[in-house]
């Protein structure tokens, strides 16, 4: 009797082990990578569009940040959610519709570890298929990168405010290329101890992808900036990619700035919507038509970049002076100001008057990014007082503009995790 309970239950058992290891491996089977990352937008101290012509720019990252969920998932289409755009909402392609598009052979062939620029036919067939730049920028690097082996699902969401001069472009596409690559496996490092670990496990600590990870990122996220912009100088997605603040010049790259002082940034957003792309023409064409008048603007500009950057050097050497610096970057700010909006023309009615709101407080503005509308900083002073503060987001209210004191020189980009969904 007892044998016979043993034979029933012991097959009992070995059925339902039998069972549930089939299921975990059809789990398994049909279990799909899922990663989430998050990368930063910027803060341009000194040297937009100036830095779209050889010269020196300052940057900082921000606090607020984009987040981007990449799937992998059964159906054979790229599905694109993004629901800061309204008017998209979500879509889908079918990769057998992407792969038969005019040129798709030519981006097939290029080497993923070899960023090169989306080819005129490919963007001109992308663009009669999607007018958003945005949205062309997603399907070429995806095509670009993944070859279209997989289908997957892609979900964007920013705190940045979009088209606003903080490069809520380049950290959508940081966080796109990050996601991609890393769902893909494909590693510039042949896939590091550092790279592998992040994308086998959920909330890492060290979840910053290797250098030469990070620079692929940087250099296939400038390809996407170039669908957007036209003429990226690299900042933008160099901030993004590395985080912290830096110094940029499109000859020699970035550098990272190992201190910087510690400035208050208030920032305010006009809410003049405005294209990144517009200004950057304009300004180069500016450039192109007065090369005798434009150039020694930004040559000015250039060296108000370094005049900062030696101002930063000489507080840190000289007892942390920090009124001496505020004068000097004070000053810096009106000069960087008027040559942007009197001689490249990148200013607007609305940035001129948060200058003049803020210099009843006996403070200093500047726009930053492209312009035209957008953001601008004002640099409060190491004594303005919160209740200043907020007299001057109020009076800056009263022409419908929304204000907050900048978090700046986060972290880069970062795989937040990297799990397997069960579909
Ligand atoms: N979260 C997002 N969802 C969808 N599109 C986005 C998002 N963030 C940025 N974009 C794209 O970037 C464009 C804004 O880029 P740009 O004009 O360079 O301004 P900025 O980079 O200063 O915000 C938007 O029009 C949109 O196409
Ligand atoms: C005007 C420019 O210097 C910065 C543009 O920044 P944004 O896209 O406006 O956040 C252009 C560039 O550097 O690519
Ligand atoms: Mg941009």
């Amino acid at each position: 009797m007892w044998l016979v309970w043993f034979v029933f239950n012991s097959s009992l058992s070995f059925n339902l082990i039998f069972q549930v290891g089939i299921l975990d491996f059809c789990k398994i089977f049909y279990s799909m990578k899922q990663i989430k990352v998050s990368a930063p937008g910027k803060v341009i101290l000194f040297g937009e569009h100036a830095v779209v012509l050889g010269k020196t720019s300052i940057a900082t990252a921000l606090s607020l940040r984009t987040n981007a969920t990449v799937e992998q998932i059964e159906e054979p289409v790229l599905h694109i959610l993004l629901p800061d755009l309204k008017d998209f909402g979500e879509r889908k392609y079918s990769l057998s519709d992407l792969s038969k598009l005019n040129s798709y052979n030519s981006i097939n062939e290029i080497d993923c570890f070899v960023p090169r620029e989306c080819n005129a036919e490919f963007l001109d067939a992308l663009s009669q298929l999607e007018s958003i730049k945005g949205i062309q920028s997603v399907l070429f690097l995806f095509s670009v990168l993944s070859k279209l082996k997989h289908g997957i699902k892609i979900h964007f969401s920013s705190n940045l405010p979009m088209g606003a001069g903080l490069g809520s472009s380049a950290s959508f596409n940081v966080c796109l290329v990050t996601g991609i690559l890393s769902l893909f496996e494909i590693y510039a490092c042949g896939g590091c101890d550092q790279c592998k670990k992040i994308n086998s496990s959920s909330g890492t600590t060290n979840n910053v992808p290797c250098s030469k990870q990070l620079e692929l990122i940087n250099q296939w996220s400038l390809q996407g900036e170039k669908i957007m912009h036209g003429t990226p100088s690299g900042i933008d997605n160099a901030v993004s990619t590395y985080g912290s603040a830096l110094t940029f010049t499109r000859k020699d790259g970035f550098k990272n700035l190992e201190r910087i002082p510690p400035l208050r940034l208030l920032i305010t957003d006009t809410r003049v919507s405005r294209s990144t792309k517009v200004l950057v023409e304009n300004v180069i064409n500016r450039h192109k038509q007065y090369p005798s008048l434009i150039e020694p603007v930004a040559v000015l500009i250039d060296t108000i970049s370094k005049e900062c950057l030696q101002a930063f050097d000489q507080y840190f050497n000289d007892h942390n002076d920090i009124n001496q610096l505020q004068k000097t970057i004070e000053l810096m700010i009106d000069m960087n100001h008027s040559l942007l909006s009197g001689c490249f023309g990148v200013g607007h009615s609305t940035l001129d008057m948060i200058a003049s709101v803020s210099k009843r407080f006996d403070l200093h503005s500047k726009l930053t990014g492209a312009g035209g509308g957008g953001c601008a900083i004002t640099l409060l002073k190491p004594s303005t007082d919160s209740e200043t503060v907020n007299n001057l987001k109020s009076a800056l209210k009263e022409h419908g503009f929304e204000s907050w004191e900048a978090t700046i020189g986060g972290q880069g980009v970062i795989i937040e995790s990297s799990t397997n969904s069960s579909n």
